[in-house]
């Protein structure tokens, strides 16, 4: 469970873009949809301690984020919105096992984690390659496949299918659905969101709703395209 009391954030210097926000996360499927702008990056980044509150408190399992950043990071995942800010080394095979070192595993288990990531997402072929030679959507299964791999208990993803052909989006939006932890979505893509538990509306840095996919999505989109009623 992530637990957030009476969360208050701000950049440095700006004024407060989150204030006072109290929610509890413990669904399997949750996304977070918003304008541009609207805080769900900031949110997310909350959720694993890569960004510690102003005021109140962010725990995972009881775990605060402030005290506990080690521990948080490691049971939650987070699948940056930019591929190329999350993978590091030259070589599409190295990136996943970098993920894998402190886990300290035996290597037969190593090998058979990669090797079954690389091929739930076609990326077999690419084991070898360079990893900035790939196309922009493979980069982006590969920064999921990254943190995959480790199997953290959450999964934190921010916008995961931007990049992603249809195929790959349904590829992910499958994984998401069979994987046994709880995921947390940020997304433009509403369509993933048809079979979540719950999903979450940011407005102006305001949690707007907490409802729902049928309930948060028409409101969403009326609240985006300015007409009132349902979708
Ligand atoms: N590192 C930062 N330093 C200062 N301000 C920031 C930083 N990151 C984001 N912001 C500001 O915080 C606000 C919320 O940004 P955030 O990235 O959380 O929004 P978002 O809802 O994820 O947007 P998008 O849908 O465009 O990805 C924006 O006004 C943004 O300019």
């Amino acid at each position: 469970m992530i637990s957030l009391e009476n969360v208050t954030f701000g950049y440095d210097g700006r004024a407060p873009l989150l204030q006072d926000l109290t929610v509890t996360l413990g669904e399997r499927r949750i996304g977070v949809i918003g304008s541009n702008g609207s805080g769900k990056s900031t949110f997310a980044r909350l959720l694993n301690g890569l960004l510690t509150p102003t005021a109140g408190r962010v725990t995972v399992d009881g775990l605060d984020t402030r005290t506990h950043g080690r521990d948080v990071r490691r049971r939650v995942g987070f699948v940056f919105q930019n591929p190329d800010s999350q993978i590091v080394f030259p070589i599409v095979e190295e990136d996943l096992a970098f993920g894998l070192k402190p886990l300290k595993l035996a290597p037969a288990e190593q090998e058979a984690r990669i090797t079954e990531v690389l091929a739930r997402y076609d990326l077999q072929a690419y084991r070898q390659h360079p990893s900035h030679a790939l196309s922009g959507g493979q980069k982006q299964l590969l920064a999921l496949s990254g943190v995959l791999v480790m199997r953290p208990e959450y999964l934190i993803l921010d916008e995961p299918t931007t990049l992603l052909d249809l195929r790959n989006r349904t590829r992910v939006a499958r994984a998401i659905r069979d994987l046994p932890q709880t995921v947390i979505a940020v997304t433009h893509d509403l369509d993933l969101l048809h079979d979540f538990d719950r999903v979450l509306v940011f407005d102006g840095g305001q949690l707007i709703l907490d409802a729902a996919p049928p309930e948060a999505l028409a409101h969403y989109r009326a609240l985006m395209t300015g007409e009132g009623g349902t979708a």
